[in-house]
């Protein structure tokens, strides 16, 4: 059994060292919250381990800020799996304690979809906390996140479960990550610099050798949008890429974000958007 768990803008180079040297009845899991566009479209990275390494993988995410689980505080976690729940079942057991508890369901897009875009909406929290515009703009701003975290799956997948939100990898890592996640933190700095200084020296200066997520998923579902013309769809996640390339001032999450689209995103359907 194998745990894949690195930043995920580096995934792509290990698999290729990896290649060839993997037997075939592998089980992997991949905790890693990214994923890669190509060519071709976007590549979630479970799914870009399955193919580069003719493995199977399921996927773990949720409300796991590292250092608290560390200290052992109680938390829980999601595996997303596609097919075979016994294997599901075998990753609960490996990583189930008494202070993180584990729970399956069987949608893996739809799991490693919210780990990997709660970065972005954290981004736009930490712009609301740096701009010191209070709890109901970030709450807001989280809820418009959610939105559009759901209605982007929904049309990537037509698969992704609703329910798959109420889990902890959905609505419960985006509250913890946009209170208490690296993202925020950043991005916090980056908007009380009024957006001067860029991501990369925030973060080399701010987090000794850890790697955001936020900064690159949010170019990577942006070229998503463009690519599909989806972008007047997706408001906020359009503006959190152009603030953090200087396009737009941080001041702009808010302005962009209350611009809802006129028509319901809420069913997500794929016929009537891709
Ligand atoms: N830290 C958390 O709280 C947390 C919680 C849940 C999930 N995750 C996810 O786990 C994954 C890893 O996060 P993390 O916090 O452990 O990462 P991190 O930012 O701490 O980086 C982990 C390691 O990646 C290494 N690295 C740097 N450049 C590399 C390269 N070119 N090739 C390979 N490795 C390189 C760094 O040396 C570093 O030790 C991410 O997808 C993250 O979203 C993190
Ligand atoms: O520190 P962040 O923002 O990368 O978030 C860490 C985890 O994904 C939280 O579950």
């Amino acid at each position: 059994m194998l745990v894949f768990v690195t930043p995920h803008q580096f995934m792509e180079g290990i698999c290729k060292k990896l290649v060839g040297k993997i037997k075939g009845d592998v089980e992997a899991i991949s905790l890693i919250k990214g994923m890669e566009v190509k060519m071709e479209g976007p590549c979630m990275i479970s799914s870009l381990i399955s193919q580069q390494l003719g493995i199977n993988c399921c996927v773990l995410m949720g409300a796991n800020i590292a250092n608290e689980i560390a200290v052992e505080k109680f938390s829980e976690a999601t595996v997303g799996y596609r097919e075979n729940s016994l294997i599901a079942e075998k990753w609960v057991q490996l990583f189930s304690t008494p202070y993180f508890l584990v729970t399956a369901v069987q949608d893996v897009e739809g799991v490693e979809l919210c780990g990997t875009l709660k970065n972005v909406v954290a981004l736009a929290a930490g712009f609301v906390d740096g701009l010191e515009m209070g709890n109901n703009t970030k709450a807001a701003i989280m809820r418009i996140g959610l939105r559009e975290m759901k209605s982007f799956s929904k049309l990537l997948f037509s698969s992704v479960k609703d329910t798959t939100f109420f889990e902890s990898c959905g609505v419960a890592d985006l509250i913890t990550t946009c209170l208490g996640g690296r993202s925020r933190k950043v991005a916090e700095a980056f908007a009380k610099n009024g957006g001067k200084r860029s991501f990369d020296e925030l973060e080399a200066e701010m987090l000794q050798g850890q790697k955001l997520q936020g900064v690159s998923t949010a170019r990577e579902v942006y070229e998503v949008l463009s690519y599909r013309g989806w972008l007047d769809l997706f408001p906020l996640f359009a503006t959190v890429h152009e603030i953090c390339i200087f396009h737009l001032p941080p001041s702009a999450i808010v302005e962009h974000s209350e611009r809802t689209p006129r028509f319901s995103l809420l069913d997500g359907s794929a016929a009537l958007y891709c």
